[in-house]
């Protein structure tokens, strides 16, 4: 389905115009990227405030899944894929070798396009994890269990078949239990790669309805290609072009006053 280019007059964003110093939660410093002699980021400095949704937006092959991946350090289990500059998070460098990979997963979690489950129950796909970074008893686990299910609005429809496979799962519900997955381990931050661009209209306003609740505890950014779900859910929006950030703001402004002719072109639809 081919979206409606969005004008200045349809951007209704959710939230009025807040241009007060925000505190910083991730921040990109000096940012590069490549894939072998391929340069996919450029010079990317972008701050990432707390407890808000920020959204990342550009055309396809400008980079928005490669800083996302970047975020997160997946890249390192590629070999040829490298990054220079920081990423810090609260202040401390994700991207030094030093810093433990399992602390970064524990704080900064991710949700991808297509949901993938664990071929087992639903009750287990969120515990397994959590299995991995603490030991709880069985009721504390059950109680983690459901207080997941309830922040990813699951719990009503599956609290009678917790012991069902996840695979009998409509599209939509998979991924709210990935989204379960990643909240119960109470990370920070939750990365968020085009996480409705499989499922249908219904299923994605569910999902968009999460991010603000979500961001009450959660620090989230999304990548989506989708401008008006940009427009509908995130308070801050990055507008990146061929590897590079154009322009980063409150979502209100990069929509109705981008201040930069590419941000307005892609916006306008001119382009993209
Ligand atoms: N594994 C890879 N090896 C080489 N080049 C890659 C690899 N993955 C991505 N690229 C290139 O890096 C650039 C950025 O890709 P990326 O997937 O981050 O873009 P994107 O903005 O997320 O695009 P889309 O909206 O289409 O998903 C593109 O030119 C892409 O071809």
């Amino acid at each position: 389905m081919t979206e409606a280019p969005i004008t200045f007059a349809t951007a209704v964003p959710n939230a009025a115009i807040d241009d007060s110093p925000q505190e910083v939660k991730l921040a990109a410093r000096d940012l590069a990227f490549h894939y072998g002699d391929f340069a996919a980021l450029k010079d990317i400095n972008l701050d990432i405030p707390k407890n808000k949704v920020s959204a990342l937006i550009g055309p396809s092959g400008c980079g928005k899944s490669t800083l996302l991946r970047v975020f997160n350090r997946i890249y390192s289990i590629y070999p040829g894929q490298r990054a220079s500059g920081q990423v810090l998070l609260d202040g401390e460098d994700v991207l030094d070798p030093k810093y433990p990979l399992n602390k970064l997963r524990s704080k900064i979690g991710m949700v991808f396009q297509k949901p993938v489950p664990f071929p087992m129950t639903i009750q287990d796909n969120i515990a397994y994890g959590i299995g991995h970074y603490e030991k709880l008893s069985k009721s504390d686990m059950a109680d983690r269990v459901e207080e997941a299910l309830r922040q990813a609005a699951l719990w009503d429809e599956v609290k009678d078949k917790l012991k069902q496979s996840a695979l009998g799962l409509s599209g939509g519900q998979q991924q709210r239990l990935c989204i379960a997955r990643a909240v119960a381990l109470k990370p920070q931050v939750i990365l968020f790669d085009e996480p409705t661009s499989a499922l249908d209209p219904i299923a994605t306003g569910k999902i968009e309805q999460l991010f603000a609740e979500l961001k009450q505890q959660f620090t989230i950014l999304i990548v989506t290609h989708n401008m008006q779900q940009a427009a509908r859910c995130s308070d801050y929006t990055a507008f990146m072009y061929l590897g590079e950030l154009v322009e980063h703001g409150p979502t209100t402004t990069i929509f109705t006053k981008p201040t930069k002719q590419q941000t307005e072109d892609y916006i306008t639809g001119r382009f993209g």
